[in-house]
């Protein structure tokens, strides 16, 4: 049995969640699967494993059917060569490092010499050879997730499932098991559920964005944060998105109201089209700024919240991350009316 990666096809439809979607992760690809809660990710993920039977469609790895039903295929779990990685490391607790990781191997009927050699391998190459006799408990989180990840790759999956595998951790030992991740994903087909933008930007080749059961945005990873098209892919990269129709180069907000920005294709007068600003972009202002070739716009301020070093002021049309001096100079609170400025070079327009 070898580890070669394989393309994951997965069509499928599952009725009671109203889970419907489509989705391929190409032969050696990193795909994050993103999207509020409820929007289907942990659906995607035990269809694939096995745990979880659809009412239609079909799961494909490669040209074999893991799961098909117009011909009523269904291979069980352990037969999929698929790993699946959870948030906690959920390691056998009475095995030592050494042994969880070549239970994998020992279970598909390597022999104990055997297994025992292709566990050492994998603790070394995640760095826990010094850690190999010990038991889960005398493990750090990190640790333990590094030795849950030689455990996955120990069974040479075809394709490695990863379930929020940082969101466990603490922020000391999350960048570690993160690097080692963005090592052992490399050239393997991983689907990998995050809620972590540096997941998503640092790990996946392209990333999905599932709402409601349906794949709302698809899109290589440094386009979709740096020009998302959905609601949730914008929140998820933290930049504002602004709907409306193109008008003239320019987009026409549903409240008429015009924002000037630079397109970076051409747009079709009429049709459907959003902004993307980044909140840094944007400045706040209690009067309309004199003289400056801006797009200036009436807000109303929704809320103030802790940014890194800055505040984030939502307001009922755009975010600006502004100084906490400004916040106490402008004397902003909830409901404040002001006025956005933010200069057309920096609002991006595309078709939506
Ligand atoms: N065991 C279950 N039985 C029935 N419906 C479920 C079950 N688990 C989830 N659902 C429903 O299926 C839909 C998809 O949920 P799913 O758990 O796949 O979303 P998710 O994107 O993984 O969310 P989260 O980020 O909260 O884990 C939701 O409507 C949810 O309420």
């Amino acid at each position: 049995m070898t580890g070669e990666p394989h393309a994951l096809h997965v069509d499928l439809t599952v009725d009671d969640r109203d889970v419907a979607l489509d989705l391929t992760v190409g032969q050696g690809e990193t795909v994050a699967l993103l999207g509020p809660n409820g929007a289907g990710k942990s659906t995607v993920l035990g269809a694939v494993a096995g745990l979880l039977r659809p009412d239609r469609g079909s799961i494909r790895l490669g040209d074999r059917a893991l799961f098909d039903a117009a011909t009523r295929t269904w291979v069980p779990p352990h037969e999929r060569r698929i790993a699946l990685l959870a948030q906690d490391a959920r390691l056998f607790p009475h095995l030592s490092a050494l042994d969880n990781v070549a239970f994998g191997p020992r279970s598909q009927g390597t022999p104990r010499r055997d297994a025992t050699t292709v566990a050492t391998r994998w603790l070394e190459e995640v760095g826990m050879t010094a850690y190999a006799r010990r038991r889960p408990r005398e493990l750090s989180g990190g640790q333990a997730q590094k030795v849950a990840i030689a455990r996955a790759l120990a069974t040479e999956p075809a394709v490695l499932l990863v379930d929020e595998p940082l969101s466990a951790l603490d922020v000391e030992s999350a960048p570690d098991v993160r690097d080692l991740l963005r090592r052992v994903t490399h050239d393997r087909t991983t689907l990998v559920v995050t809620h972590d933008v540096l997941d998503a930007a640092l790990l996946a080749d392209r990333v999905a964005v599932l709402h409601a059961g349906r794949v709302v945005e698809e899109g290589e990873t440094s386009r979709v944060l740096s020009r998302p098209t959905s609601d949730f892919g914008a929140r998820f990269a933290g930049l504002n998105l602004v709907r409306g129709v193109a008008s003239d180069g320019d987009l026409r907000m549903p409240d008429g109201r015009l924002l000037h920005g630079i397109a970076e294709t051409a747009l079709d007068d009429g049709a459907p089209a959003a902004a993307v600003v980044a909140p840094s972009a944007v400045s706040v202002h209690l009067d309309t700024p004199h003289g400056s070739p801006r797009n200036s716009l009436n807000a109303t301020v929704t809320d103030l919240e802790p940014h890194g070093q800055l505040v984030r002021v939502r307001t009922d049309l755009l975010s600006a991350d502004i100084t906490p001096p400004a916040v106490a100079d402008l004397g902003l609170a909830r409901g404040s009316r002001v006025v956005l400025s933010v200069k057309a070079t920096e609002v991006h327009l595309h078709p939506a």
